[in-house]
């Protein structure tokens, strides 16, 4: 490079922290992702419904990829570091060190995870009190928020974890004070999963009705009382110590965070689509539904004014993109549950040999093999006699039920290959038709969309792809970047940089080549 002539390039980190792994990515000033980088993470299920992690765990899977993708690169051209994760509940003490969510007493195990569903008694008491904040949750608080696991907490482990704790986190959060030792909440951690709001900030009274008094009295210390926007750039930036583990140099600027799904929102729904004959293109931002598919799948539409949807989360104010109305329909386990159906059919050893001996995934080899069965039809038609409700998990959207179960019906007692790649599609359709389902609510409220955006792990899945538009009868549009939940991760790096004046001029980071 001449002296002078031309600006070293900068970079931005983007940590991303999902169900069952760790992943990172450096990007550069076009949104272009360079390095990639992912780890698994730990998960325990210590009894059914009780899902816990580990803190420490994550933050070590955090270090390792962060290190991995900037290896060979000069730190002194990163500029900034942003992180996205699931909406977890993660407990510290006074001095920040983990406590055991569970009665194991396993400090270790100091994460209850979004997907844990022990608070029920909990939320339902909660449900009952009618609180005007739950207007703002799709009208039902769900058992995977954070006030039922907090009450949960204060019913179940008094001594040993609710008398001792110091500090109530959202993942997000608890990432973003690690890498700064900054308290300060994400706006959008707080709003979607703890009730509070951007225009009202707490409000006492619900915590007060519900019985966790304790948080007005300290003003709301132990779950924060410094909020700041997504992207924010957060104290000093990185710790000396945290440079450290995460091989990056202090002082970079660190990101107020956000959760998973609006990180993939926020990578995917600004994508410029100019070329593509897509009908979106000549519609507002808000005619687009961006889907982040992974172990669960998020749905998420923005408006200009609130969208009451019974049974869909939201309205939530710039909890995604600044100034729009968030709605957020979801289904609480996809990616999870055909996983769950394919590995528990009699004839998943068979498929695994054979895919690995053509060295496919078994959902590769699943697809082929429906390709061959099928013969001249469809490959719809394959299930005209075989249905699956998906609600394994109960469902998150648009009913807003967590004690529904799931059904297959139509079941023979052949269990061979074909049966398990039929039952595979049955699997997939109905998850393409629960998404039909939370759309189907989402505009009788007052949302009109034209457009589906998917990422997250399944939009790898071209069947999954391919169902979710034969069934929506809308365009999938997927962005050239697959990763493009680290892509808003990264935004947010890019934002706190202060080398682009708002997450919103970069949202357009997520462009689109293929469908
Ligand atoms: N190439 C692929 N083909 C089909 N399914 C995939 C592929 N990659 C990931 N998945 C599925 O996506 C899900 C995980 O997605 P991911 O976004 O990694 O999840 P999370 O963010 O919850 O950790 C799993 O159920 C996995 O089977
Ligand atoms: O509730 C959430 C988002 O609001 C969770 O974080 C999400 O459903 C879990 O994400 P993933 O399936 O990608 O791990």
């Amino acid at each position: 490079m001449s002296g002078g002539e031309q600006k070293p390039e900068r970079y931005y980190v983007g940590v991303d922290v999902g169900t069952g792994s760790v992943r990172a990515a450096l990007v550069d000033q076009s949104g272009v992702l360079l390095a990639f980088a992912d780890q698994p993470i730990k998960k325990w299920e210590p009894q059914f419904n009780h899902h816990e992690q580990s803190s420490e765990d994550i933050w070590a899977a955090c270090c390792v990829v962060t290190k991995k993708v900037v290896q060979g690169i000069d730190l002194n051209q990163i500029r900034g570091l942003g992180f996205d994760a699931t909406c977890s509940l993660v407990v510290l003490d006074k001095q920040f060190r983990p406590l055991p969510v569970n009665h194991e007493e396993d400090s270790h195990r100091n994460v209850i995870m979004w997907l844990d569903h022990r608070a029920v008694s909990q939320v339902n008491r909660i449900n009952e009190t009618k609180h005007s904040v739950l207007q703002y949750v799709g009208g039902v608080m769900s058992v995977e928020m954070q006030a039922p696991k907090l009450l949960w907490l204060k019913e179940n482990l008094r001594e040993t974890c609710w008398d001792k704790a110091g500090h109530f986190f959202d993942l997000p959060d608890f990432l973003s004070w690690k890498a700064t030792g900054v308290t300060a909440r994400s706006l959008c951690s707080l709003v979607c999963k703890w009730t509070y709001s951007a225009e009202r900030g707490w409000d006492d009274s619900f915590w007060k009705m519900i019985g966790l008094e304790d948080f007005v009295a300290d003003n709301y210390s132990k779950i924060g009382n410094q909020v700041l926007p997504p992207g924010a750039s957060l104290g000093n930036g990185l710790t000396p110590e945290a440079a450290r583990d995460l091989g990056l140099l202090p002082g970079i600027a660190v990101a107020a965070s956000l959760i998973d799904a609006h990180a993939g929102g926020l990578g995917v729904i600004g994508a410029d689509v100019k070329g593509h004959g897509l009908v979106c293109e000549g519609q507002p931002v808000t005619s687009r539904l961006a889907v982040i598919c992974g172990t669960s799948s998020c749905h998420m539409g923005i408006s200009k004014d609130p969208i009451f949807v019974p049974g869909v989360w939201g309205p939530y104010f710039s909890a995604m993109v600044p100034g729009f109305w968030l709605n957020e329909g979801g289904q609480s386990i996809t990616g999870k549950l055909i996983d769950h159906m394919v590995e528990g059919h009699a004839a998943f050893p068979e498929l695994q040999v054979k895919a690995t001996a053509r060295c496919q995934s078994v959902y590769a080899y699943l697809n082929s093999h429906l390709d061959l069965i099928k013969k001249a039809q469809p490959v719809g038609f394959l299930t005209v006699d075989l249905h699956v409700w998906p609600d394994f998990h109960g469902n998150r959207s648009p009913l807003a039920d967590l004690t529904l179960k799931g059904m297959v019906t139509g079941l023979k007692l052949s269990q061979d290959l074909d049966d398990l790649a039929i039952l595979y599609l049955a699997t997939v359709q109905a998850i393409a038709l629960g998404t039909r389902f939370i759309i189907e609510a989402m505009e009788a409220a007052g949302h009109s969309i034209s457009t589906l955006f998917l990422c997250g792990g399944l939009s790898k899945n071209p069947l999954f792809v391919q169902m979710h538009a034969d069934i929506t009868g809308m365009p999938v549009v997927l962005s050239q970047e697959v990763e493009s939940v680290l892509v808003g991760a990264a935004i947010l790096g890019a934002c706190a940089s202060g080398d682009f004046a708002s997450v919103q001029t970069l949202h357009t980071w997520g462009f689109v080549e293929r469908f």
